[in-house]
């Protein structure tokens, strides 16, 4: 396989990546019955570190409750595997997906005795939407497929059948020549990307939907209010953003852990401020990138040490 990564962590056990599968009967293949996260390991100046690893451990344990998903491990067993996983492959900077899901026994909506199947890998991943997007921001179009609404499945949590609704969306923008969507919800106003969250920029002040906009309580969203509002800026972490405002916005940008904070240059063909990363972007990424890059001492307690 091309991952340079030898083993996964399987339900207690290192096994060799080929060995990392699952039967074919497999609830959660069949009904998107999982749980997941994505989490980035960086090679800080201080050695590689975890970046807010409790929170995301926290999410994927609250990501199974409206499931009845019995994770089964506790948060020091998978913390410890997830450290010993990265030692054994010499993972510095990298890209950690902890798995949890309703496994193989018997077929049928209702889980009945499936039992849980728990993995977790890890894998070096650059920039999740090009190399040049950090810097030159990113084309999107608004796509016709609706998010979900949360009144009809969780969308405040990562459960792995909702990337459906993402896949859709993201390629239909792909398809029509743009790097990425932004998702609408039932109500037609901005939710977030297929992967990430989004942050608007007007007049000096910063706009991001929330979990009522059917979203998902992003941790890079989090940890972008925390520095902005640390910077002095006004953040209204609970906007409702029309169709509209996307294309009269001064700036608007991406955030997720693959994404990280990515700008937005276009909007269905229409140029957002300047057409360039805008200088609040700019600013926020510096502060981002210095931040987990531990070029500051800030928010240590951000950051497990491998
Ligand atoms: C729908 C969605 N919204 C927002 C975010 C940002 O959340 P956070 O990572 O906690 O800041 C993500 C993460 N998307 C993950 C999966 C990407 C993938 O392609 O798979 C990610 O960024 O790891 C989403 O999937």
């Amino acid at each position: 396989h091309e991952m340079d990564v030898d083993t996964i962590w399987l339900n207690g056990e290192f096994v060799d990546w080929e060995d990392a599968t699952t039967h074919v009967l497999t609830h959660a293949l069949h009904y998107g019955t999982g749980v997941f996260e994505g989490v980035r390991c960086y090679d800080t100046e201080n050695g590689p570190a975890i970046f807010r690893w409790d929170e995301h451990l926290d999410r994927l344990y609250d990501s199974a409750k409206p499931y009845e998903l019995d994770i089964g491990h506790s948060h020091e067993e998978l913390s410890e595997a997830t450290l010993e996983l990265l030692r054994r492959e010499g993972l510095e900077s990298c890209y950690i997906r902890p798995i949890a899901y309703y496994g193989y026994h018997s077929l049928g909506v209702s889980p009945g005795d499936c039992p849980t199947d728990v993995a977790i890998a890890a894998w070096p991943w650059g920039t999740y939407l090009g190399e040049e997007a950090l810097e030159n921001g990113v084309d999107v179009m608004v796509s016709s497929w609706r998010k979900h609404a949360s009144s009809q499945i969780p969308t405040n949590v990562k459960t792995t059948g909702l990337y459906v609704n993402s896949m859709l969306a993201g390629e239909e923008a792909r398809r029509n020549g743009y790097v990425e969507a932004i998702v609408l919800n039932k109500e037609g106003n901005v939710a977030e990307g297929p992967g990430e969250n989004l942050f608007m920029v007007n007049d000096g002040e910063i706009f991001t939907t929330g979990p009522a906009q059917s979203i998902l309580e992003g941790i890079t969203r989090d940890t972008v209010i925390t520095l902005a509002e640390e910077l002095g800026y006004t953040v209204h972490d609970e906007a409702v953003i029309s169709r509209g405002q996307l294309y009269t916005a001064d700036e608007l940008f991406f955030t997720g852990s693959a994404a990280e904070v990515t700008p937005i240059r276009k909007v269905d063909n229409v140029e957002i401020g300047a057409g360039t990363r805008g200088p609040v972007t700019e600013e926020i990424q510096g502060a981002f990138f210095d931040l987990v890059e531990r070029k500051t001492d800030a928010h240590d307690d951000w950051f497990t040490y491998v």
